[in-house]
């Protein structure tokens, strides 16, 4: 009789045997494609709360009733953050479960309305873009629109347009990238300005104030925050799966070895999360209005520090609450050696210290 668990017979069964695929190649994908995703989840208090502790994100708002009824909310609600990274997980075991890396995201917006615990999402993305990587042969370049839904009314709580490389079933011919392209350049500093302003404190006229200082001169409002969180387990394996995301990246150490990045890397989502909650403890947020242009750089995996720079780049007055003006910031989040990991622009509401 066979024994199937002898471990050359094994061996070879496993040879022989067809793996039953999960997720899609970049084959796969045509612009214009649209997919529900079949998961869900439900957004409670215990999975936001995770989120935010882990993340350093400590909004008082986000954590006890007085504060947030102070803010105009009836409860604590979703963070902004986890609601981004929830909508996100749900997507990849359709988008990005292959093993592809989060390149990045545009256009992340809320509606005003806060979301509470208890609200069941489901989630829809279209395919908008799917182009060719020419620097990668193994992989293809493909954009999404995704959108997470209040699953009982259909209210958007959350959309963006994110960008992935997914592997190729077939290796394509490429021109081997533009490596050699950019030039050297001749200022040792980069061109940054000659002076960095720093903010006295954390309320919107502190930024505006800061901004005007700046304004006129070679100076730009450009500051470090002090707090790094090491990756460990837990913010590399359990936060993403404790949105759904399937994503191999993040907790199949086996198949990554043999991967760009040789082994598992945090969920781009907690390294972004991580660097806004280093940078929220030095302001005081009144609301999250959206996020551009965001990028990530490198890979950050366990045992890295994930540190932030912020750059603030506009302050208005023109905040729906007559509590808050409009800043717009630039944060950049930087491993332990110095390096840029992410980068994005953001804008928010933040409290001013006086009413108009
Ligand atoms: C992944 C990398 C190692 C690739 O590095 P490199 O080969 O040096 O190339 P580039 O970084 O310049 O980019 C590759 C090609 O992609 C295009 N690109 C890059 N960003 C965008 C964008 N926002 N929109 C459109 N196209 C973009 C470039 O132009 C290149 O094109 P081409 O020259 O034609 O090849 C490196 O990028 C890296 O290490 N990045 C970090 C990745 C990462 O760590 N992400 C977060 C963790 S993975 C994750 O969170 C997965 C998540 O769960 C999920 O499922 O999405």
């Amino acid at each position: 009789m066979t024994e199937w668990t002898d471990a050359e017979t094994f061996a070879r069964a496993l040879e022989r045997a067809d793996t039953k695929e999960k997720g899609n190649c970049f084959e796969d994908f045509e612009e214009g494609d649209l997919l529900e995703h079949d998961p869900g989840l439900t957004l409670t208090r215990w999975g936001n709360e995770s989120w935010m502790s882990q993340t350093l994100n400590h909004d008082p708002a986000y954590w006890r009733t007085d504060a947030a009824t102070a803010r105009g909310f009836d409860e604590p609600p979703i963070h902004p953050d986890f609601l981004t990274a929830a909508t996100l997980g749900i997507t990849v075991e359709d988008l990005s479960e292959k093993g592809g890396y989060f390149l990045g995201r545009t256009n992340v917006r809320f509606p005003e309305a806060p979301v509470y615990p208890g609200t069941e999402l489901r989630v829809e993305s279209e395919v908008v873009e799917t182009a060719t990587s020419s620097s990668r042969p193994q992989y293809g370049i493909v954009t999404w629109r995704t959108r997470g839904l209040d699953a009982a009314t259909g209210d958007v709580l959350c959309s963006y347009e994110r960008t992935n490389m997914i592997p190729r079933r077939q290796p394509v011919e490429t021109d081997g990238g533009s490596a050699g392209a950019t030039s050297a350049d001749d200022d040792p500093d980069g061109g940054l300005p000659a002076e960095f302003v720093t903010p006295e404190g954390g309320y919107f006229e502190d930024f505006a104030a800061a901004l005007e200082d700046a304004d006129g001169r070679d100076a730009a409002v450009a500051y470090r925050h002090e707090r790094g969180r090491t990756q460990d387990d837990v913010t590399v394996a359990s936060l993403p799966l404790a949105t759904l995301n399937t994503a191999k990246q993040h907790h199949n150490a086996d198949v990554m070895g043999d991967s760009p990045s040789g082994g598992i890397v945090t969920y781009g989502d907690v390294t972004r999360s991580t660097a806004l909650g280093h940078a929220r403890s030095d302001e005081r947020t009144w609301r999250e209005v959206g996020f551009d242009d965001e990028r990530f750089h490198t890979f950050v995996a366990s045992g890295d520090t994930v540190y932030a720079f912020t750059r603030v780049l506009g302050a208005e007055d023109d905040a729906d609450s007559p509590e808050a003006g409009t800043v717009r910031f630039e944060h950049i989040a930087f491993n332990q050696d110095d390096e840029p990991v992410y980068s994005g622009t953001r804008t928010a509401e933040i409290q001013k210290r006086s009413r108009n």
